[in-house]
């Protein structure tokens, strides 16, 4: 087929979407509750045949998407499920990409936007980071592999430690830890038990979700200076950009050291990553290409995000292994990518299918193409 729609927008031939529910193998434990569960939907699409094919009813590949919406982050289950169904009665005249919102509706615009993508891909005969970086005029060449941080949840100091043990063990060097579902004390608690645990070569992060006020805050960052933290993520409420901004500002404190760097999460989610770096208000992004409306609006936030000097770090909303791969290729078009919350798969108990993206000494594998992972989603192309 002739690879004149690099983007995937023309128009959907046949699109069916089924939903699906996913435990996680623990309750991951966060400042805003617990995650036990992620229910999404797993697209199909078909693009249109293009202009030129004589025949007029040929089609192309069968693209796979996912849209696994997390409310915080994204629309609501129902939300997405009708964003969804208005796609489908669309009738194909047009790219449901131009109707399906990024703000209102982003894991739904995900998951269309991908399945459109890996199937513009696999007609190109193309990994999917390569065709995502070429739309966004990316001239180095993705990655083969990307530096992934373990997600730890929150727990007591004895089980918070001996999870970061065991990561380590199996290869990490970063690690990402919750807090802030706990009072500071019992946080710094659980942070000394795990340096002491892990050494001072791992590279530790801290995400707290929002938990804290601006006092809190500042207490927490100044007890946590003597840990060495590579970065506090979301210190403080997704809408208080000015508070985060001064967190940035303030200046190394009595003999605690420098000052802790800050990345946000929700408020890039809630506010736009332009918002974020408008207002000054952060260190590093973390960028859900789920809840950004879709893989491509991911990497040109990464590359605005660096652009204006801030570290862009891709994860997932602990979604499926379609939506897993795609953030995957994401964060290998980024150039240059920290490491990213990329090793999530591990807390499911159950997939869509297994996983293309082996982890080893801490850096995930970029399946290669065509599309998503080749082969790999074979059978979940037909239902
Ligand atoms: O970044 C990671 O290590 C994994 C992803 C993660 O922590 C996460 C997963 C689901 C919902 C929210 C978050 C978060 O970063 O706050
Ligand atoms: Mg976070």
């Amino acid at each position: 087929m002739i690879d004149d729609d690099p983007r995937g927008e023309s128009p959907v031939r046949a699109m069916r979407h089924r939903s699906f529910a996913l435990d996680l193998i623990r309750p991951l434990g966060t400042a805003r509750g617990a995650i036990r569960r992620r229910e999404g939907f797993l697209i199909a699409v078909e693009r249109g045949s293009d202009g030129d094919s004589a025949g007029g009813d040929r089609g192309g590949a069968v693209g796979l998407g996912e849209a696994t919406p997390l409310p915080g982050w994204t629309e609501s289950r129902e939300a997405c499920a009708a964003a969804l169904d208005g796609v489908g009665g669309q009738g194909g005249s047009e790219s449901p990409l131009e109707v399906l919102d990024a703000a209102s509706t982003p894991a739904a615009r995900h998951g269309i936007s991908l399945a459109l993508a890996d199937a513009a891909a696999r007609d190109a005969g193309a990994r999917l980071a390569d065709r995502l970086a070429d739309a966004a005029g990316v001239t180095a060449t993705p990655a083969d592999a990307v530096p992934v941080n373990a997600t730890v949840g929150d727990g007591s100091p004895d089980e918070t430690a001996a999870e970061a043990r065991r990561a380590v063990d199996s290869g990490f060097d970063c690690l990402k830890l919750k807090v802030g579902a706990r009072d500071v004390d019992a946080d710094i608690e659980r942070v000394r038990a795990v340096r002491e645990a892990i050494g001072d070569a791992v590279s530790l992060r801290a995400d707290a979700n929002g938990a804290w006020d601006r006092e809190t805050a500042r207490r927490a960052l100044d007890a946590l200076a003597a840990f060495d933290l590579a970065y506090v993520e979301q210190p403080l409420p997704a809408d208080d950009l000015d508070g985060l901004a001064a967190l940035r500002e303030r200046g190394p404190t009595d003999g605690a050291g420098g000052a802790v760097r800050i990345a946000v999460d929700e408020s890039v989610a809630a506010r736009g990553v332009d918002a974020v770096l408008d207002a000054d208000a952060a260190d590093a992004v973390v960028l859900k290409p789920m809840a950004l409306g879709g893989p491509d609006r991911a990497l040109a936030a990464a590359l605005r995000a660096q652009r204006a000097g801030v570290d862009p770090v891709v994860t997932t909303t602990i979604d499926a292994v379609v939506a897993r791969t795609a953030a995957v290729h994401v964060a290998a078009a980024t150039p240059d990518v920290p490491p990213c919350g990329l090793a999530t798969g591990s807390l499911l108990d159950e997939d869509l299918a297994s996983d293309p993206c082996p982890i080893a000494d801490g850096q995930i594998a970029v399946p290669t193409g065509p599309g998503l992972a080749g082969g790999a989603f074979e059978d979940l192309r037909r239902w």
